[in-house]
């Protein structure tokens, strides 16, 4: 019933959209959830549920970004969250590196992980040179109370649902679409620091000193970020990934109490409120190699790994039961093209072609050349 509600929503909304004229007449046939066009290239979900696959799929992390000057060119005119909070702007730069790069095997919406803190009521800004900045931060546990839950996240973050479906249709199958979120403990990182930080000591001050708080914020944060990945896959994502970013700041033990708990219940209720339509999952959590047989236990199809772990290593700690994703540095695509499409497939040779996605291991820098990225794509399909 909840469902049939928030979808009858979703395309009532849509169809506003276009009577205001913001969308094209062919959209409107289209628009039912149920008819989305065929899926042309099922690579990436072949590869995520361990089937065999004709290429590895690739993708890349933040493909959607600065470093295209059709991004920069679209973003002096639009405030960041201004694009992530209109669908029509949202799916546009969703669509700009398949448009550019037709060896992408997958597209991913454009968002952000602070979506979240801002559907909780908190301000987030996104400053030019510094990135998010939450300037009310929560600084002691009195500081939850200030927090809206429950949220209804179809309601505050109808958005991102609409942008998906919309974005489903537009891309008329080319290739799958990933929706994602930030995990709790990454995204209770960004709600205590204020913004980015180097140390994150003010977030694992909490762990330590106010521990049944922290896990009080942590399970906040669990139930709003299963509800949202229900509604993205409901509103169309073919594959979920919760970015697990800050884990490089935990060690084993801190991770393991406080994060690992949050990823493995997100998994597990958003498979079980999908049921019969789950999509695959995908965790990500940057720097937590020690961790990496925890994370293969955890309920998600495939493991992304970041740069530093060695994939022979990553797949003997995984096993043989998840896929892999990842890693070449980030910073590799500053090397000439010989050394760049060497590196990449040495990489390829060290995953193998079964259960293996190839990406970066983490996000695409702004400065980097979009010729790199048609180098390292073209690397991959053709090894
Ligand atoms: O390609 C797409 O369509 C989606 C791209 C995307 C953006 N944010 C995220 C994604 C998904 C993806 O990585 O593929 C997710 C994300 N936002 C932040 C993080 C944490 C982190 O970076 O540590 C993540 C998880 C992914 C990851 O681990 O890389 C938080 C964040 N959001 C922004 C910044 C500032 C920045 O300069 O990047 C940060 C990091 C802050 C810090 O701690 O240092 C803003 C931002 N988000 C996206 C973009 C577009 C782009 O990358 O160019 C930006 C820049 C905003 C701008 O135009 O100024 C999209």
């Amino acid at each position: 019933m909840g469902l049939k509600k928030n979808l009858t929503s979703v395309t009532f909304r849509l169809i506003k959209s276009l009577s205001a004229g913001r969308l094209q007449s062919t959209d409107l046939h289209t628009m039912g959830q149920h008819d989305f066009p065929e899926l042309k290239n099922d690579r990436l979900l072949k590869a995520a549920k361990g089937e065999a696959v004709d290429k590895i799929p690739v993708w890349i992390m933040r493909q959607a970004g600065r470093y295209l000057p059709e991004f920069r060119e679209f973003r002096s005119k639009h405030d960041f969250f201004k694009i992530c909070q209109t669908p029509e702007l949202a799916c546009e730069i969703t669509l700009q590196p398949i448009d550019r790069f037709p060896e992408l095997d997958a597209s991913i919406i454009f968002s952000d992980i602070l979506v979240i803190p801002q559907a909780l009521g908190m301000t987030v800004e996104m400053r030019p040179g510094v990135g998010p900045v939450l300037p009310e931060p929560l600084v002691s546990p009195e500081d939850l109370a200030r927090l809206k839950f429950p949220v209804d996240v179809s309601k505050e973050l109808s958005y991102v649902m609409e942008a998906i479906t919309l974005t489903r249709h537009k891309l008329r199958g080319r290739v799958p679409l990933i929706g994602f979120s930030g995990a709790p403990w990454t995204l209770m990182g960004y709600m205590i620091e204020g913004g980015g930080s180097k140390t994150m000591s003010k977030s694992k001050k909490w762990l330590y000193e106010h521990p049944a708080e922290s896990k009080k914020l942590l399970s906040i944060l669990t139930s709003v970020v299963s509800d949202y990945l229900v509604g993205q896959a409901k509103a169309g994502a073919q594959l979920l990934q919760v970015f697990e970013s800050n884990a490089e700041y935990l060690g084993p033990e801190l991770f393991n109490e406080f994060a690992l708990p949050c990823i493995r219940d997100i998994s597990e209720k958003v498979k079980r409120e999908l049921g019969d339509d789950k999509v695959p999952m995908t965790i990500f959590a940057k720097g937590a190699h020690y961790s990496l047989e925890e994370l293969a236990q955890s309920g998600y199809e495939v493991v992304g790994i970041d740069w530093t772990v060695d994939p022979s290593l990553a797949r003997l700690k995984v096993g043989s039961n998840v896929t892999l994703q990842g890693n070449l540095d980030p910073c590799a695509l500053y090397a000439d093209n010989e050394q760049l499409a060497q590196r990449t497939h040495q990489m390829v040779d060290k995953f193998g072609k079964q259960r293996y996605i190839a990406n970066l291991g983490h996000g695409i820098y702004p400065d980097m050349d979009p010729a790199k990225v048609e180098v390292f794509l073209k690397a991959i399909h053709s090894h």
